[in-house]
């Protein structure tokens, strides 16, 4: 919105031009002789200035030798006030400045003010408006608004000067289309959004307690009763097919609006689309939509106890049919004030990336799970969101980011202790085929597909975890499909994660050896805590083709030995219990810092030799026996 208005006066000679500025700036008419242009002035805002808006008034000579200067300071403008004070300086409206301003390419408001009404006989007024000023407001769109002045007598002095600031500050046309006498789309849309956002109880009318709190909020006080009635006496008579019994449905709200804008009231529903942060173009504030919120290094943001309750009232409200799930139908009631699901929604095939019922609808538990690990992995989206769907917090100069926190940065992972974060990512690293989309389901309680689909690009899976003690988490699983590579290179992914949990398949000979592989490639690995597990367990083990067995491997470097899991067990829930403590409590999950003692070292070390030995031997015998064959 604008903070300065320019106006710039233009009209034919001795209209009174400058009489109306001296008028307004003295406060009384100059009778005798003034100079034929004024130097500008410049108003600050008082208090009936509309949005406070500073104002410079500009006055111009219509002379030809002037006309340079005078085309300059049209350009300058925000608003042209164009004075006649005749007939014939009235016909040049049409004939001369209305095509002039056009020929200049300037696309301001003009406010078209008739002077020295003392000359004309009041009677006259209304057939002034008819014959005059409606004709040409008809044939110039941009001709904000007419009015009839004396600069004589004072009259209508600083209201014209009101409708320049106004025609800047509240334009009609934005709004208001005065051919099809229709609100524009634009503006249908955001008052059709802003009733969305009113009616909480979504059951497509505004009750008195709805209207209430729309009023409360959008011109800072209440409705009277008797007010509320004129207002459903108005729409009722202008849509008679409307009931107001149930309160103001979405047509007549937009009535209303309609009506405003027809009686000159625009301003009213500027009034409306500013407190809901609506632009001069209508689109949503950016810095409404994208208030300013950094992350530090090594913290992570969360969802504050507000924000989780929010999404869980959202959840709440649009279940309809309450069967605690959002179906389709439900889902695009929900994401109606918004452009649509979020970006990484639709691309991960939401909701798919968390817990569903068993008609494939998410459950509340997956909604705030989904919208956890949204706020983890990119906050700005969350932000973004909770505007587009209305989250308001008691306080009106708090914004969304009072539905985040920020958690304590976790640089020292090896310190001993919980950290401070309630949503987890744990990184799933192993070799294809090992079963990490197979966990990725179970996590989200899906049943176990035999069928085999490698995973191309990373997946995510999020769910709440009961730790010990009862205390709820999310944990964020991801695997990497084929970037694994190119995100373990990447220091700041690695710095976010919180866990990795490196799988191998212990029914796979060759399994194994991708952690090692790994862990010899991105040293920098060492620095995560770090869980292992050997998936497949319900199957027959066998040996790993590697140095180290994988029990060998682990004792080596002073970690806990791999669980052994299988998805097709009900167990399985313990290994997700597992990942979350050792993510939130990560110094259990890097290397026991004391030294064992030394005879036990040589002994976890002489094991891991004869396992060596073992499975060198194991593999002579299987080909010798193969060739006999
Ligand atoms: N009766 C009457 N006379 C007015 C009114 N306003 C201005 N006049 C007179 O009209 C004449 C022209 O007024 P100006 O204010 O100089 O007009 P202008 O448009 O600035 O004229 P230029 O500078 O020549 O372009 C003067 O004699 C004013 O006193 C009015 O409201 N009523
Ligand atoms: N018997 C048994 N089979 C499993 C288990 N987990 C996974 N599988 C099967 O192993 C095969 C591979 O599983 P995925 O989960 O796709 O393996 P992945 O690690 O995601 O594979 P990539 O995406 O290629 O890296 C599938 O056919 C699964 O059905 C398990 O616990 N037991
Ligand atoms: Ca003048
Ligand atoms: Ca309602």
């Amino acid at each position: 919105m604008s903070t300065a208005v320019r106006i710039c006066v233009c009209g034919d000679e001795g209209t009174g031009k400058s009489s109306l500025i001296a008028s307004l700036v003295k406060g009384v008419f100059v009778a005798n002789k003034i100079q034929a242009v004024l130097p500008q002035v410049t108003i600050p805002p008082t208090t009936g200035t509309p949005e406070n808006v500073t104002t410079t008034i500009v006055d111009t000579s219509a002379r030809p030798q002037d006309r340079t200067t005078l085309r300059k300071e049209i350009r300058k403008s925000n608003v042209i006030l164009l004075v006649y004070s005749d007939h014939y300086s009235y016909e040049r409206v049409a004939l001369f400045w209305m095509p002039y301003f056009r020929s200049l390419g300037v696309n301001v408001p003009v406010v078209l003010c008739a002077n020295k009404s003392d000359l004309v006989s009041d009677g006259n007024a209304a057939q002034v408006a008819e014959e005059e000023m409606l004709p040409v407001m008809a044939e110039f769109r941009e001709i904000d608004s007419c009015i009839r002045t004396s600069a004589k007598e004072q009259k209508n002095v600083i209201e014209v000067f009101y409708l320049c600031q106004k025609a800047v500050t509240h334009p009609i046309a934005p709004l208001f289309d005065y051919k099809e006498g229709q609100l524009k789309p634009a503006c249908v849309d955001a008052l059709r959004r802003i009733f969305f956002l009113s009616d909480k109880d979504q059951d497509g009318y505004l009750n008195d307690q709805e209207m209430q709190d729309f009023q409360q909020k959008s011109f800072d006080k209440p409705l009277s009763q008797e007010d509320l009635d004129n207002i459903k006496l108005t729409v009722s008579k202008s849509v008679p097919s409307s009931s107001t019994d149930k309160g103001l449905d979405l047509r007549g709200f937009l009535q209303l609006n309609k009506l405003y804008a027809e009686k000159g009231r625009h301003e009213t529903i500027w009034i409306i689309l500013r407190k809901y942060h609506y632009t001069d173009s209508l689109s949503l504030e950016d810095s409404f939509l994208h208030p300013r919120f950094d992350v530090p290094d090594y913290a992570s943001a969360e969802l504050s106890p507000a924000g989780y309750r929010f999404f869980m009232d959202l959840f709440l409200t649009f279940d309809k049919d309450n069967d605690g799930g959002l179906n389709d139908r439900e889902l695009a009631a929900l994401f109606a004030p918004t452009p649509g699901l979020p970006h990484s929604w639709a691309e991960t095939s939401f909701p798919s990336t968390t817990v569903r019922n068993e008609a494939g609808h998410i459950t509340l538990q997956g909604w705030l799970a989904q919208w956890s690990m949204t706020t983890f992995l990119e906050p700005k989206t969350t932000l973004e969101y909770l505007a587009y769907l209305g989250f308001e917090t008691p306080n009106a100069r708090e914004t969304t980011t009072a539905a985040l926190k920020i958690t304590k940065p976790r640089k020292r992972r090896r310190r001993p202790g919980r950290v401070d974060r309630n949503v987890v990512l744990c990184y799933i690293l192993g070799s294809s085929g090992a079963g990490k989309s197979s966990l990725l389901d179970v996590f989200l309680n899906r049943p176990f597909d035999t069928l085999y689909h490698p995973t191309i690009k990373p997946r995510q899976a999020v769910n709440s975890v009961e730790l010990q003690g009862g205390k709820q988490c999310y944990l964020i699983l991801e695997e990497l499909g084929e970037l694994e590579p190119a995100i373990l290179e990447n220091q700041a992914k690695l710095d976010a994660c919180d866990l990795i949990c490196y799988a191998y398949d212990s029914s796979e000979p060759d399994s194994f050896s991708h952690i090692v592989e790994l862990r010899k490639r991105y040293p920098q690995l060492d620095e995560l805590p770090a869980v292992y597990t050997a998936l497949k367990a319900d199957r027959d083990k066998t040996t790993q083709r590697s140095e180290l067995q994988p029990d060998a491997y682990t004792a080596a470097l002073n970690m806990s030995a791999p669980l052994h899991v299988s998805v097709t067990w009900n167990s399985i829930s313990e290994l997700f219990v597992a990942l979350a403590e050792a993510a939130t409590n990560p110094s259990t999950a890097f290397p026991r810092s004391e030294e064992p003692p030394a005879d036990r070292a040589s002994l976890y070390m002489a094991l891991g030799a004869t396992a060596c030995a073992a499975l060198a031997a194991f593999m002579i015998w299987r080909r010798s026996t193969s060739n006999a064959a």
